[in-house]
């Protein structure tokens, strides 16, 4: 059966909150970005949930909010934060319950798109050094390999060229 719960995961600056709205809009699916879900739901910025709570406490709201929109809707299309595979936990629930698209690409391509802009301000991993930056996306690619259902390389396409990808393989599923 065609899965009507899809998620988007991959590194900062992948693309996820903007790719996630496009394809709901062309499937006519809700559209939750998950960071943004838990700014509304805790009353505070990603930023300062970090800075004042520290980062386990933010996974801790990250596995529970990603739980509760999966729980909750159908027709969804769930755009998840960067360390969304960090826990089992998370990729379990990804894996059984929606349709993973991972976009991948080139690190540097994603690190450009951040620099220099106020979107690098609002992610507090951002401020790590290049080369930390870099050994996260490392170890972080094999966790987005295991849950992708679908995995597509973002460097030089649109947007919407991007969600045009998305849309052949989901149809065809
Ligand atoms: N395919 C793309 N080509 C060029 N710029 C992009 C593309 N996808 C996203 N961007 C830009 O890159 C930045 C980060 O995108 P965003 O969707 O917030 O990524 P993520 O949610 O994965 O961190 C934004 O400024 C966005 O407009
Ligand atoms: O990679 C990460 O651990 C994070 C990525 C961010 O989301 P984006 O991937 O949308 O930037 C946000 O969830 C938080 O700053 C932590
Ligand atoms: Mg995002």
């Amino acid at each position: 059966m065609k899965r009507d719960k899809i998620s988007v995961v991959g590194f900062m600056g992948s693309g996820k909150t903007t790719i996630g709205l496009l394809l709901a809009n062309f499937l006519n699916y809700f559209f939750y970005d998950l960071d943004e879900y838990i700014e509304k739901k805790e009353g505070k910025s990603i930023k300062d949930i970090f800075a004042d709570y520290g980062e386990e406490h933010f996974r801790n709201l990250e596995s529970f909010y990603l739980k509760e929109l999966i729980e909750k809707h159908n027709k969804i299309v769930i755009s998840t934060g960067g360390g969304i595979i960090k826990r089992e936990i998370n990729r379990k629930l990804l894996k059984e319950k929606t349709f993973v698209v991972f976009l991948d690409g080139s690190f540097e391509v994603f690190m450009n798109r951040l620099e220099g802009t106020e979107e690098k301000d609002k992610r507090p991993l951002m401020s790590l050094g290049k080369d930390e930056l870099y050994n996260l996306w490392i170890s972080r690619k094999p966790l987005y390999e295991e849950v992708a259902t679908l995995k597509i390389n973002v460097d030089s396409k649109t947007p919407y060229q991007i969600v045009r990808e998305i849309l052949d393989f989901y149809g065809k599923m």
